[in-house]
């Protein structure tokens, strides 16, 4: 390769890796694949090693990918955290076994870990004490993100007595478990926002969230896997995971300690069948050497320690054809452009389809008619297009432009500052979103109407019959002309009507999941239903009573807020109510098993280790006590845990509440 054209490859490929590791690290939306990336990186490298004098300081192949941000503080590292080399097949493994035996004799031992799918999180312990935690950052640097962190119930907030440092660094990885992350992500789906494209990209955005209420909402989980501390107290790797396990840390029970590559090498085959077995992500397996002063001796690059490799696993890959890109219009209106694919099969399912997000990815992809594309179904559990095969692109292809208007209703389309999808804004004259309004509400989770299903109700819409969720009870009205109708008979008629009329003794979290309100899923209608114990209530709520509430942030109030206000909204309530669908929750009796707190008034914020929100709320009740809704003079506690706001903290400071722990609370009650 000639000088200038190593100089246009090297500024070319350093630039691309620098945008999709501002992707992958800052928006946790990467857009290549992991292999792809890597290999890219390893071209890069090669070119700086042949033309060294082209080679920027801050090369990625130099420097850990991601960056701090400025929306948290951020902390400078003791010891840097970096990142790993990493294989993709056992040659590669060899070489580096080889590395390390010419560097220090063949008498070694090698800790096979999981690599998890997430991302690393670096802790701070002080007096048993969890004081801090902050995100790798650029290596050097990392985002205090403490408050987050705080809510992931495996992360001990305070260790038991035991010998332990007084002061301590322990490092591990923050993950999300692939079924909180199915049941997220179709909320997310079904309030028309984007889905993450796996669970790292979840947890990696869930971390950076300035919005504590929000994060506590998604479960997180985290293994821990390195021990830092001045002094040395272990000689082996091995030897602190078992201490960090008896000090109280979630720590992995697959490692294995290796006493030679053939061994890692089965350990690695094991788990490539054996990792969809497990509840979470893994994407390879970390190959450490276990010996402290053999870790030393080995020393580091300036990006990854010389003593431990990564060993990835790929992705299955398969190519096929463009059929057409066709348009969903989702219940809140938002648009889902969908690639229609020759069938094709792929990690043992057959693929029709696949998700193109939004107006960006078909940009990105620089999708064509009929384009040949590589599709992949790795940890993701959507089929996605990686990429187009450019060479088998037609002549005179034509790009795939994004359309301008509703293909359901014709209105204009809409994006919103600041958000990537496009929305049709006609809601009440829209079919799909009035149909998907009401199979939303019709669905399992909500009425739970039986007789009724999806179908259905397209054909009553088309028929005329329903216009509103409120036009379901007035069905039975029409009796007569439904058993006119083709492929209704009698009895399924009746079945229906019976199973729409049942439906109104469906309990009030139910009706309000069922109502559709953007944001509202089923975890948050049950918190706001318990909170708010009645609909008028919830209605008139302010913006500060409904933040108060377990698991409400600024989102869902603002959200919450913008329906109620909406006239059609409150119309379509009153003739709900009329027919007799439940706005109030039912009052479980409460025995009361002590006067204790009678006549006391509280309100419990935060996060607590020992009880959910709702078990203190029971607690305080059962003995007398009474919840208020917001801080007011009236107001005798306020139980705190971790991760109070600060304005309702500032606010009972002001108005001299006394402020509790848990603790302090069940000393009241002796
Ligand atoms: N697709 C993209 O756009 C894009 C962009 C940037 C990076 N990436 C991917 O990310 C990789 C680089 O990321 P990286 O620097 O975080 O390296 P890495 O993820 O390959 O390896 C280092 C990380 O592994 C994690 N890890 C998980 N289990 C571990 C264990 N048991 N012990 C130690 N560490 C463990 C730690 O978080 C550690 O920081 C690349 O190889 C690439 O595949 C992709
Ligand atoms: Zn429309």
């Amino acid at each position: 390769m000639l000088p200038t054209e190593a100089k246009k490859k090297i500024d070319e490929l350093t630039a691309e890796l620098k945008q999709h590791n501002y992707n992958y690290y800052v928006l946790a939306m990467p857009t290549i694949a992991d292999y792809d990336f890597d290999k890219q990186l390893a071209e890069l490298a090669k070119l700086e090693q042949q033309f060294p004098e082209y080679a920027y300081p801050d090369s990625p192949t130099q420097r850990v990918g991601g960056e701090v941000t400025k929306e948290f503080v951020n902390v400078r590292h003791r010891w840097p955290m970096l990142s790993l080399g990493n294989t993709y097949n056992a040659q590669e493994l060899l070489d580096f076994d080889q590395r390390v035996r010419k560097a220090i004799g063949d008498n070694l031992e090698y800790v096979c870990e999981l690599k998890f799918d997430g991302l690393s999180m670096s802790l701070t312990y002080e007096g048993g004490k969890l004081v801090r935690a902050v995100t790798r950052g650029d290596g050097v640097r990392g985002d205090d993100v403490t408050t987050n962190i705080r809510t992931i119930h495996t992360i001990p907030k305070q260790l038991h007595t035991g010998n332990y440092p007084n002061l301590f660094e322990i490092r591990g990885e923050v993950f999300m478990h692939r079924k909180a992350f199915e049941r997220l992500n179709n909320e997310r789906i079904e309030n028309g926002e984007i889905p993450y494209a796996n669970p790292r990209n979840f947890a990696s955005g869930t971390v950076k969230m300035q919005d504590s209420a929000e994060v506590a909402r998604r479960p997180l989980d985290c293994f821990l896997y390195g021990l830092y501390t001045e002094k040395t107290l272990f000689k082996t790797h091995w030897e602190s995971l078992e201490a960090l396990k008896s000090w109280g840390f979630h720590v992995n029970n697959s490692s294995k300690l290796c006493k030679n590559i053939d061994e890692v090498l089965e350990f690695i085959n094991h788990w490539d069948k054996e990792r969809f077995t497990l509840s979470y992500d893994i994407d390879g397996i970390v190959i450490k050497v276990n010996n402290y002063s053999q870790q030393q001796e080995l020393g580091f690059t300036a990006k990854s320690p010389r003593w431990a490799i990564s060993y990835k696993y790929k992705a299955e890959r398969v190519e096929t054809e463009l059929l057409a890109v066709t348009y969903q219009v989702g219940r809140t209106g938002a648009i889902t452009p969908v690639a229609n694919l020759q069938p094709v099969q792929l990690a043992g399912t057959t693929v029709k389809r696949a998700t193109l997000h939004n107006a960006n990815e078909i940009i990105r992809l620089d999708l064509h008619e009929g384009d040949s594309v590589f599709v992949e179904k790795g940890g993701e559990i959507i089929p996605k297009i990686i990429s187009v095969n450019i060479d088998k692109r037609h002549q005179n292809a034509v790009a795939v432009e994004y359309i301008t208007r509703c293909p359901a209703c014709g209105a204009a389309l809409q994006r919103k500052e600041g958000e990537a999808a496009h929305y049709c804004p006609n809601d009440e004259g829209c079919p799909p979103q009035i149909m998907g309004k009401m199979q939303h509400f019709i669905g399992r989770k909500a009425m739970d109407i039986e007789g009724l299903g999806g179908e259905t109700i397209e054909t009553l819409y088309e028929k005329g019959f329903i216009r509103h969720i409120s036009d379901l009870y007035k069905l039975y009205e029409h009796a007569d002309d439904l058993k006119q109708m083709e492929r209704f008979g009698e009895k399924s008629i009746t079945n229906m009507l019976a199973g729409i009329e049942k439906s109104k003794a469906q309990p009030f979290e139910k009706v309000l999941f069922g109502l559709g309100i953007r944001y509202v899923g089923e975890t948050v209608a049950k918190k706001l239903a318990l909170h708010f114990k009645n609909i008028d209530a919830l209605a008139s709520a302010t913006y500060d009573q409904l933040i108060i509430a377990e698991e409400i942030g600024d989102r869902i109030a603002r959200s919450i807020i913008d329906y109620f206000e909406a006239e059609e909204h409150r119309d379509e309530i009153e003739k709900l109510k009329k027919y007799g669908l439940q706005f109030v929750i039912e009052e479980k009796e409460v025995t009361l098993a002590s006067e204790k707190l009678a006549g006391k008034t509280f309100i419990i914020s935060g996060t607590f280790d020992k009880f959910s929100r709702d078990e203190l709320k029971d607690i305080i009740e059962q003995n007398g006590g009474k919840i208020l809704s917001s801080i007011s003079a009236k107001l005798n506690y306020l139980v705190a845990g971790d991760n109070m706001g600060p304005s309702k903290l500032e606010k009972a400071t002001k108005l001299n509440i006394p402020i509790i722990s848990d603790d302090e609370l069940m000393a009241m009650l002796g």
